[in-house]
């Protein structure tokens, strides 16, 4: 497609580097961490993955905007990625689904594109400098005050020591009633709650829940904030720790308490997802690290410690649990066959455990779907026992 002579939008890096291209979606100027997805599908679903929130996304997938966008694909009410960057210029939709354009769905809610981009030229700046702050701005006139936007990159505090997960989780607590199954064909599921579950919404995606009641739990979503005594007070058969975006260790001020007191004060059974799983190991004493530009595509390989098997994952995490501070007692369950990092945990003598990665996938493989039978199979077991509940 023919690129328009004069820019309309600019991505200003803290070094000064500088890619220009086309706006496409909301006009103005956002500043965030710069992460880069390899997954081939799925930009809806990822743009709406309240673990974004404070970040702009580079898709290394050449062709997006393609499929347009579309009421069902989204795993928040909108999109929580500040913004996106991509090699072409999205084209017009042409999918059945698609009921609107990549760049009006981004317009009407607030969010900018930039098309046009060497997205190769900019991974690699991605992985140099370790997930760079950027300043991102569209203006239809391009006229850019270059020297302010490396400025306000510049000014970026980055997201360590950021709780981001009180400004995505939902307000009040609800029951998750969708009659939407997470794995719609060639996946079992149960028609039937079997099991209460209560989920902490620290920015939780739709195919979390989704993925819970496929496999018969009756979800009960509490806000980010709930106390030990809020999740006991509902009388679970299990507990959940969503994704979400953010420093573990400072979304931990407040979930930490919350985990110790429910694995203190009962034996239910306990899954957590990549920051459920970050904060599930400091509440249990391990250390959290910032890496160096993190994981973010629909094809990490992870080895099953414990099986010997391998499972490609959905990944999108910038912090990561430093396994050697991992104390006795809890064991390491799954390290990424890329770099070698903790992907999961399990206590020795509980179902407490919990995974870096995305079972839910949405989008990726549905490889790692076993997890969450696995934490059915707990709440079964425990529900026979004569002293559960
Ligand atoms: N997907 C997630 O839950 C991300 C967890 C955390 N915010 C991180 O970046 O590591």
């Amino acid at each position: 497609m023919p690129q328009s002579p004069r820019p309309t939008a600019c991505l200003a890096l803290a070094d000064g580097t500088l890619f220009f291209g086309k706006g496409f979606g909301a006009t103005g100027t956002t500043v965030a961490e710069l992460v880069f997805n390899t997954a081939m599908t799925g930009y809806q679903e990822i743009m709406t993955d309240p673990s974004y929130a404070g970040q702009v996304v580079t898709f290394t997938f050449p062709h997006v905007g393609n499929v347009g966008a579309n009421p069902e694909d989204d795993e928040a009410a909108d999109p929580v990625a500040e913004g996106m960057v991509v090699k072409w210029d999205p084209t017009e939709p042409s999918n059945w689904r698609a009921t609107e354009s990549l760049s009006a769905w981004l317009q009407k809610r607030g969010r900018i594109g930039l098309g046009g981009v060497d997205t190769r030229r900019l991974t690699r700046a991605i992985r140099q400098q370790g997930a760079p702050h950027v300043a991102l701005s569209h203006d239809p006139s391009g006229n850019f005050d270059i020297e302010a936007l490396v400025a306000k990159a510049r000014a970026f505090r980055g997201l360590v020591g950021l709780d981001l997960a009180k400004d995505v989780t939902c307000a009040q607590s609800y029951r998750w009633d969708e009659m939407r199954w997470a794995w719609p064909q060639g996946y079992a599921r149960q028609e039937q709650p079997l099991h209460r579950v209560v989920a902490i919404d620290y920015g939780a995606k739709r195919n979390i829940l989704r993925s819970l009641a496929s496999v018969g739990a009756e979800v009960t979503v509490l806000p980010a904030t709930a106390t030990a005594e809020d999740v006991l007070a509902l009388n679970p058969d299990g507990v959940f720790l969503s994704n979400g975006p953010g420093d573990p260790a400072a979304t931990g001020a407040y979930a930490v308490p919350m985990i110790r007191g429910v694995l203190d004060r009962s034996d239910v059974p306990l899954f957590g997802i990549c920051l459920g799983h970050q904060m599930l190991a400091l509440a249990l004493g391990a250390r959290t690290v910032k890496m160096n530009h993190g994981h973010h595509g629909a094809n990490h390989p992870v080895k099953d410690l414990e099986t010997g098997k391998v499972e490609i994952t959905s990944m999108n995490h910038g912090f990561t649990v430093d396994s050697q501070t991992l104390p006795v007692g809890v064991k390491e369950t799954h390290v990424s066959l890329f770099d070698g990092s903790n992907c999961g945990l399990r206590l020795v003598d509980r179902p407490v455990f919990s995974v870096q990665y995305h079972p839910e996938a949405s989008p990726g493989p549905q490889d790692s779907a076993y997890l969450f039978d696995r934490f059915a199979q707990a709440m079964a077991e425990r529900g026979r026992r004569p002293s559960a509940g």
